[in-house]
């Protein structure tokens, strides 16, 4: 008699997983913002934690950055940053992603006067909590903000040059329309000759030319979304050919309507393709969900298989910056499913 085949969703939460694409501050939750903006006495727009809720309907990725920004301010002292972290790595520890790679954005706290001083010390002492207490894994990518200028980017890069060794790769986000990869070149070779990794989140809202650009000017390992790579043949051929981790946000893509609905969601056509595709949850508590709840999102959606599920976690592991000791461990876990 053959074995039922596990549920998708036993499947799902059993299978160890890396994330690869999560900015730390969009895990902010609604009630821990409420919370410090009473703490700091802070005026938001919202009164109660339902109306921040329903504040979360964005029209595209600008609409949803001005809120993310804004949520942020709340962020004042060590004690905030150690907290809004702490929240996460719990979280990973529930939907068992084992190892973590996470952008923060220096420049949405500098801006406002909140130095490396403050918020290092916050995320390192909950990553390292997190390690002794359940062997949590995790590294941090520190992202530039693409809508300031290349002069601010490098004095982020100095600000940080104390804190490079708790910094594994940098990375680059926020408004993508009209900042392409190659306003930030230098920085990325500067950020290269000093020994940091890089990724950098392209064809979200922009073109597939922008996914050449990060892959030519850039260097980078990862591109992080990489959706729209699919308007460019000749691009799929050399993504799939070079192996190129997309680091892939289903909810997100959702939120931020560059699909209308998870149906119409092309991450199978990329897998299909030959594409290395991963699952990763951007800013979970704006677009509503983990990890799993992304997992959970695709299988509830489209015609994806157990075997898929599978390859997505392994890909994971292979895309991630862990040394090939550790993704050989990863991937023999992972292949004791199914
Ligand atoms: O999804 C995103 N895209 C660009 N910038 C961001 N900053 C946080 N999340 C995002
Ligand atoms: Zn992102």
């Amino acid at each position: 008699m053959p074995t039922p085949a596990t549920p998708i969703a036993e499947l799902i939460n059993s299978l160890p997983k890396a994330e690869l694409h999560l900015h730390i501050e969009g895990t902010l939750e609604p009630e821990l913002m409420m919370s410090l903006a009473t703490k700091h006495d802070i005026a938001l727009p919202y009164s109660t934690i339902d109306d921040v809720r329903s504040a979360y309907n964005f029209d595209n990725l600008q609409s949803f950055l001005d809120l993310y920004y804004l949520g942020a301010s709340v962020l004042r002292d060590e004690d905030d940053f150690y907290r809004l972290m702490w929240d996460y790595l719990c979280k990973c520890k529930e939907d068992n992603v084992v190892h973590v790679e996470m952008m923060f954005d220096p420049q949405t706290h500098t801006e406002r006067g909140i130095g490396f001083e403050v918020f290092m010390p916050g995320f390192t002492r909950a990553m390292h909590q997190a390690e002794q207490e359940w062997g949590q894994s995790s590294l941090l990518i520190m992202s530039f903000l693409r809508h300031l200028s290349e002069d601010s980017a490098f004095e982020t890069l100095d600000a940080a040059m104390p804190y490079l060794p708790m910094i594994a790769a940098v990375g680059l986000d926020s408004s993508e329309l009209g900042n392409p990869p190659e306003k930030f070149a230098r920085v990325f070779a500067k950020s290269k000759s000093l020994g940091l990794l890089r990724v950098a989140h392209a064809g979200e809202e922009g073109p597939a030319e922008y996914i050449w650009s990060a892959l030519n000017e850039l260097d980078v390992h990862r591109i992080d979304h990489g959706v729209r790579s699919v308007e460019d043949t000749q691009l799929m051929t050399h993504l799939a050919s070079k192996q190129m981790p997309l680091t892939v946000c289903p909810l997100s893509n959702i939120k931020l309507c560059v699909f209308d609905k998870m149906v119409d969601h092309n991450i199978l056509t990329l897998l299909d393709a030959g594409l290395l595709v991963t699952v990763n949850a951007d800013d979970p508590s704006y677009f509503g969900g983990y990890l799993n709840d992304n997992y959970r999102a695709l299988a509830a959606n489209l015609p994806i298989t157990h075997e898929q599920v599978r390859t997505l976690a392994e890909n994971s592991f292979k895309a991630s910056f862990l040394d090939d000791v550790q993704k050989a461990h990863w991937l023999s876990k992972v292949a004791l499913h199914l």
